[in-house]
């Protein structure tokens, strides 16, 4: 088990798939983009090797991510392969919804029974203003396949004022007659051309007490040890849930259980901090083994940091370089 100074473990390992996306959500990265070259990014062989070292330090949790993970070519065959390799490992997936709807039946058979999908507006008007693309109908129907199909969802909403705010009784709406989950994510300043700011910056509290005005809610407890930093509320009558991630208000680091890997295969101890330690440098090794790959999880252990920290020091730049793209979220 890697655990850190700060006593905590970590049992849940993010991989971004890819950088690249057939979206350009306004408040994720720049228009323009210079994506990670071809040869930089690690091959799927390479990310199987990787979840297998992560499962021998202790992770029971992997979510595939991007970017968007199904733009990249081969993906499903690499989710079963995954599934094939790592029985007993947790796989999750994290998807803009656009490329979902036609592959539900191949995930389930991939091991993969949880989605969760990004979703900022129920217009498609507007669905389009905040991507650049005119992909609502594909994600509403992703949801839909999924629900079908047995996938259980959770729809991610980052909450940008003056951007969906209004739509807030649409989305309790939404959570209340899909019986699912809509989590309200705090705007995070993260990547050097940032568009977060204090105006359009929406904090979870502000949206609570707005649900709240809108409907009754009860506070779930957290049962699962592998659960990300979500904080639930049941809708009372409704198998619905409404959630907020309070990513920047209301810190949950004391309890992260995460490592990430980007898809050139940089491992971030925190979402909020550029210190990155090469995995691809060692799995390019023909002479390395997993021990080698467990002493960096190990390193990376000791240093991971208490991320508040660093939003706290940041003043008024983005917290991190890297764009969330590249780093998966
Ligand atoms: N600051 C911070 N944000 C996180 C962390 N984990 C996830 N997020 C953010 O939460 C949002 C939703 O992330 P998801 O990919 O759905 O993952 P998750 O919330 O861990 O998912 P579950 O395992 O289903 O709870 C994204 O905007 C992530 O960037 C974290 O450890 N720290
Ligand atoms: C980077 S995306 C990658 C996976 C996939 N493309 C998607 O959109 O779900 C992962 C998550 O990060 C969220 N996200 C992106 N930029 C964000 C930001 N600046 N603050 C908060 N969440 C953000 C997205 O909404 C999404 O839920
Ligand atoms: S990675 Fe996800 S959040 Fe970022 S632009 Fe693509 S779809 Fe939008
Ligand atoms: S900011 Fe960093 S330390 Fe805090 S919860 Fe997120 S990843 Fe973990």
């Amino acid at each position: 088990m890697l655990t850190d100074p700060h006593g905590r473990n970590v049992s849940y390992l993010r991989l971004s798939i890819t950088d690249r996306c057939n979206l350009r959500c306004l408040y994720c990265r720049p228009e323009e983009w210079v994506f990670i070259p071809h040869e930089d990014i690690l091959t799927f062989e390479e990310m199987i090797e990787l979840a297998q070292a992560a499962q021998s330090a202790g992770v029971e949790k992997l979510r595939l991510t991007g970017g968007e993970p199904f733009v990249r070519k081969g993906f499903l065959s690499f989710v079963e392969r995954l599934h094939t390799t790592c029985p007993g490992l947790d796989l999750r997936i994290t998807t803009n919804g656009t490329l979902l709807a036609d592959r539900v039946r191949a995930l389930t058979g991939a091991g993969v029974n949880r989605v969760n999908i990004s979703l900022d507006t129920l217009s498609r008007e507007k669905f389009r203003t905040i991507t650049g693309v005119d992909g609502y109908g594909r994600v509403r129907a992703a949801i839909e396949a999924c629900l079908a199909g047995g996938i259980r969802v959770k729809l991610n909403v980052v909450a940008v004022k003056g951007v969906n705010d209004d739509e807030l009784p649409e989305f309790v709406d939404f959570a209340r007659t899909h019986d699912l989950d809509v989590r309200f994510i705090e705007f995070m300043p993260i990547g050097r051309h940032s568009r977060w700011n204090r105006d359009n910056y929406w904090p979870a509290e502000e949206i609570l007490a707005a649900v709240k005005r809108l409907v009754e809610l009860d506070a779930e407890a957290r049962t699962s040890r592998n659960g990300g930093p979500a904080r639930m509320y049941r809708i009372a009558g409704s198998g619905g849930r409404i959630g907020v991630i309070s990513a920047v208000s209301n810190h949950f680091c004391a309890t992260c259980n995460r490592f990430r890997v980007t898809s050139d295969g940089k491992l971030r101890a925190c979402l909020f901090s550029d210190a990155e330690t090469d995995l691809r440098a060692v799995l390019r090794d023909p002479g390395h083994t997993e021990d080698d790959l467990l002493a960096l999880f190990r390193k990376a252990g000791r240093d991971k940091p208490l991320g508040y920290e660093l939003l706290r020091a940041r003043g008024k730049n983005a917290v991190c370089g890297r764009v969330m793209t590249a780093i998966g979220g």
